[in-house]
């Protein structure tokens, strides 16, 4: 069966153009211009929604009780602190209206739907871990932290103990019951491309 360390490595030209965008540096400098924030934003607010939907079919779909417990209790923060910063943030960037889905985000969104109704736990955690996984590695750097709370907080959200626990979960997970590869490549070239889409 295929793990989740041979399937980064497969795929890691990708995976690494996307951990080391253009958006990503400018993030960590605290230099990203507000425009292109708020696009990034209004786009991952409409990520966000579909990405919990999902977290809620992993949950239902999990074949074992300590993993669904797990995936439950992720599921609490995302809807706690996560949603939180959006608020803060996109008030802030004068971008809390409605948008329409660039095709990255629509991409994104029809991946997790087709996944949340597959009902298959092991492509609905792929998709998770391709999410969670690579905004761990982005947000890992050593470098100091933005000074603003804008930039600072969002790579905040995506390091640290607890978020590593979550990820080092969903790679158990995925080790466990075999990953779905062709959705595994999907998910990182659309993580790359949600970052370009930022730029307009
Ligand atoms: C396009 C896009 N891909 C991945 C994430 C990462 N992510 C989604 S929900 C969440 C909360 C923690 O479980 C995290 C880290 C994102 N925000 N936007």
């Amino acid at each position: 069966m295929i793990t989740s360390a041979d399937l980064r490595h497969r795929h890691a030209e990708v995976w690494d153009a996307a951990v080391r965008h253009r958006f990503v540096d400018e993030l960590w400098a605290g230099t990203v211009d507000d425009a292109v924030m708020a696009r990034y934003l209004a786009q991952d607010a409409l990520f966000l929604d579909a990405f919990v939907a999902l977290l809620g079919a992993a949950v239902s779909s999990a074949d074992e009780p300590g993993a669904r417990m797990a995936v439950a209790r992720q599921l609490g923060l995302v809807a706690g602190d996560e949603d939180d910063y959006f608020t803060r943030a996109l008030a802030r960037l004068d971008a809390a209206g409605p948008v329409e889905p660039l095709p990255p985000t629509a991409g994104f969104l029809t991946l997790m739907e087709s996944a949340r109704r597959s009902g298959e736990y092991a492509t609905i955690m792929t998709v998770l871990l391709v999410a969670e996984w690579l905004y761990l590695d982005w947000a890992d750097r050593p470098d100091p932290a933005p000074t603003d709370w804008l930039h600072a907080e969002w790579i905040e959200l995506h390091r640290g103990p607890a978020f590593a626990a979550w990820v080092a979960l969903l790679r158990t997970e995925v080790d466990r019951v075999g990953a779905d590869e062709a959705v595994f490549a999907r998910a990182v070239d659309l993580e790359r491309a949600f970052f370009d889409a930022a730029y307009g």
